[in-house]
């Protein structure tokens, strides 16, 4: 006997065909039009689910032809400023829309150096007994006659000479009345760290202060616009609950302007105490010897100070943007990820559908270490994650771009003295000028890449300081074109 298939089509045998024709045949004109209007129903609900079907393909088959392309490096290598400057370039609106909240990371940036520089005065304040000018330690990677890349040897910060500076005069009580005027300021930074991360706290925030996440933002502008605010209580000294409970609007940031502009000559005072002493971080150098005019009420972020301004990313934020070329817009998905060593087991999701990655790696970092890990010199962690990125299967014909960054403030330290093999032993008696430095880091990473490139893959690098939007506009746009040299040769394959 033969057995009926589903998609039999003889309706003879069709217990379903039959019984709807006999439907038919009895069926009263009410009815009819019921079974019309049911029919009908259905082919309009069959014809949306195909062309929902269509347009999930034709969203796939268009995706497939997006270019997604992934930033990496350590934490601080200047990803984000990167994205900036991406985000500047293909959509200057939105930077207009974020302006406002960056006026919280800047502030917070700010508070938190300040909070920073009396805490290690102190510290010192304590140990001035010591010996304070123990030389650095060198990092370990270049010594190629070790087998493990990196130095066991803790760095030893560098430390303020001898009292000389009015500071160290009657130091106790010069820092204890600094800290007590600025007090007040300083206790901003625990709220202004919880509107910019959303109230997560991450450990390994360090002196960077914040992790965020994507989204922040809209995040920052709501508050300061007051939406989801709760009645205003009054409180002379507002801590971190007074903020979170109370937070009408632009209160906290008001308050931090305020205390800014009051207390200005003294920040200033400690920010040139430290510029002298220790070396500050760049954002912190950055507003601090600007700080009249980020103290002023009217501040407003300029672009500068946005692509200056730092906050840790959190897991990875995707940002997409229309490219053109020739006249036809490809749709770029960028993908910030965090850099610190906590942060790096998101990247591999990402790993499977990139097509491109720009390894961003901050050449000024010879003389710093890891904050996750103060005995892991910075150019040695750089070295090491571009090893895992070049040799990774996933990734192994990915386009792979090299930014060798910070270049601007690499010339600052070799200008002021700075000696490289102090740090770096293998460096030898090279001379200590840029030219001699930079090309000497770069031969490193080229090594690197030379030694795992089974797949014979081109690199593609590039001395940068993505804080000079003109110069790095320059290099996205021939980023752009190589990437997109590659897409059209891949493109051609299909
Ligand atoms: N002077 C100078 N500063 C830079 C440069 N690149 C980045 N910066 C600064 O370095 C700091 C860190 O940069 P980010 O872009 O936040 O670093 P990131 O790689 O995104 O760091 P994570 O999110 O923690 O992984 C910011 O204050 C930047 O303004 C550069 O080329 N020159
Ligand atoms: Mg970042």
């Amino acid at each position: 006997m033969r057995t009926p298939s589903i998609y039999s089509v003889d309706s003879t045998v069709d217990p379903i065909s039959q019984v709807m024709r006999a439907g038919h045949a009895s069926e009263t004109p009410e009815e009819r039009r019921a079974r019309l209007e049911a029919e009908a129903e259905a082919k309009r609900v069959s014809e949306q689910i195909d062309e929902e079907l269509r347009q999930e393909r034709e969203r796939l088959r268009r995706s497939r032809g997006d270019v997604k392309l992934l930033l990496l490096g350590q934490a601080e290598s200047g990803k984000s400023t990167l994205q900036k400057q991406f985000q500047l370039m293909y959509k200057p609106n939105s930077i207009e829309q974020e302006r406002a909240s960056w006026r919280t990371v800047i502030y917070f940036n700010v508070v938190h150096s300040l909070k920073h520089i009396l805490s290690t005065l102190e510290a010192w304040d304590d140990s001035f007994e010591d010996d304070p000018r123990a030389p650095p330690q060198p990092t370990g990677y270049y010594d190629q006659s070790s087998s493990s890349s990196s130095s066991q040897i803790p760095p030893v910060p560098r430390a303020p000479s001898r009292p000389e500076s009015p500071v160290y005069g009657g130091r106790n009580n010069r820092i204890a009345s600094l800290r007590n005027r600025l007090s007040p300021l300083l206790a901003t930074d625990a709220p202004l760290a919880d509107r910019l991360s959303g109230g997560i706290t991450v450990s390994g925030s360090g002196k960077g202060g914040v992790f965020v996440r994507s989204g922040w933002q809209a995040r920052t502008i709501d508050k300061a616009l007051g939406k989801n605010s709760m009645k205003k209580a009054s409180s002379e000294s507002r801590g971190r609950e007074g903020y979170m409970h109370e937070d009408d609007g632009d209160i906290l940031l008001q308050d931090v302007g305020r205390m800014l502009s009051a207390l200005k000559d003294d920040v200033r005072e400690l920010g040139l105490i430290m510029k002298r002493k220790l070396k500050l971080d760049e954002w912190s150098e950055f507003f601090l010897k600007d700080i009249t005019r980020i103290a002023s009420p009217d501040y407003v972020p300029t672009t500068d100070d946005i692509l200056h301004a730092r906050i840790q990313t959190m897991g990875v934020a995707e940002h997409i943007f229309d490219v053109e070329l020739h006249g036809r817009s490809v749709t770029w998905h960028l993908f910030d990820v965090g850099g610190a060593r906590g942060q790096r087991h998101s990247w591999i999701p990402y790993f499977d559908t990139a097509n491109a990655i720009i390894f961003v790696a901050p050449v000024s970092a010879f003389d710093q270490y890891l904050e996750e890990d103060p005995r892991t010199n910075r150019i040695d962690d750089s070295l090491q994650l571009f090893t895992q990125v070049c040799s990774n299967a996933l990734l192994k014909s990915v386009h792979l771009v090299l930014f060798l960054n910070k270049t601007d403030l690499l010339k600052a330290k070799i200008d002021s003295g700075l000696r490289v093999q102090k740090y770096i032993t293998s460096f030898g008696d090279r001379a200590n000028d840029y030219e001699t430095v930079v090309q000497y880091f770069r031969a490193h990473f080229l090594q690197v890449h030379r030694r795992n490139n089974e797949n014979r893959r081109v690199l593609y690098t590039h001395f940068t300081s993505v804080v000079d939007t003109k110069a790095t506009q320059r290099i996205i746009g021939n980023v752009r074109d190589s990437i997109f040299r590659g897409y059209l040769q891949s493109a051609a394959l299909v």
